[in-house]
């Protein structure tokens, strides 16, 4: 089965190819369709974004896609930056000025007020027009300063108190097991997969 990831993060395309090869599926990227250039994110919710991102990409591909949307969460923030996370300290998508404004709006703040969460909504959608969303949440704190140089984005603030460690300092295949991310796809897994058989039986 080949499968498009619509994505421009190079993050995300390494996490998820991870797990997807893995299961034997042809992973694309959005460098082999330059036709779909850059989708605007204008939906409210990670949902609206992740299925307008898949099923653009599918209409224009002609391949089945998958997108993510994902963000973070933080409490004392009341959510934000939320489905804006990627442009947090502006439209340049800069992860290291989007880390500093996050700090400076916690600074001084106690860990226990430092809670936030991940979110990921993965959406595949086949060019017919058809759409499965599904979705995952990863829980931590917000550190006092970035450890760590694995990952992406917010990862060197992002502490998990069960692991001591921030998403910076875990290696990959133990982020696709406890991440946002890699618990969506383990349920987008099965959903392809069961896509993949009903496509055999039908020969
Ligand atoms: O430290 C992090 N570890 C993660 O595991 C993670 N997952 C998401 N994020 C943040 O949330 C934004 C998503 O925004 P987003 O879904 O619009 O993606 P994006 O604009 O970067 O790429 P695209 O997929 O839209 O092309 C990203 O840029 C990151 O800042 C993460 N940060
Ligand atoms: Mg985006």
């Amino acid at each position: 089965m080949k499968l498009v990831l619509a994505t421009n993060n190079k993050g995300k395309v390494r996490e998820l190819s991870e797990m997807l090869v893995s299961y034997g599926i042809k992973v694309l990227s959005l460098n082999d369709f330059p036709q779909v250039g850059d989708i605007e994110e204008d939906g409210k919710t990670f949902k609206e974004n992740a299925v307008k991102k898949a099923t653009v990409t599918a209409g224009l591909t002609g391949l089945t896609a998958l997108a993510d949307d994902s963000g973070l969460e933080v409490d004392y923030l009341d959510g934000a930056p939320g489905v804006y996370s990627a442009r947090f300290a502006g439209t340049e998508k800069s992860d290291s000025a989007n880390n500093e404004k996050l700090l400076n709006l916690l600074a001084g703040l106690p860990p226990y007020k430092r809670t936030a969460r991940f979110q990921c909504v993965i959406a595949i959608a086949r060019p017919g027009g058809s759409v499965h969303t599904v979705q995952g949440t990863c829980e931590g704190v917000i550190a006092g300063e970035p450890r760590g140089d694995m990952g992406f984005g917010y990862d060197p603030l992002f502490y998990l108190p069960e692991y001591g460690k921030t998403f910076a300092e875990i290696d990959l295949p133990l982020k696709n097991k406890i991440s946002h991310r890699g618990k969506a796809l383990a349920q987008a897994l099965e959903y392809l997969s069961e896509l993949s058989n009903k496509e055999i039986n039908r020969g």
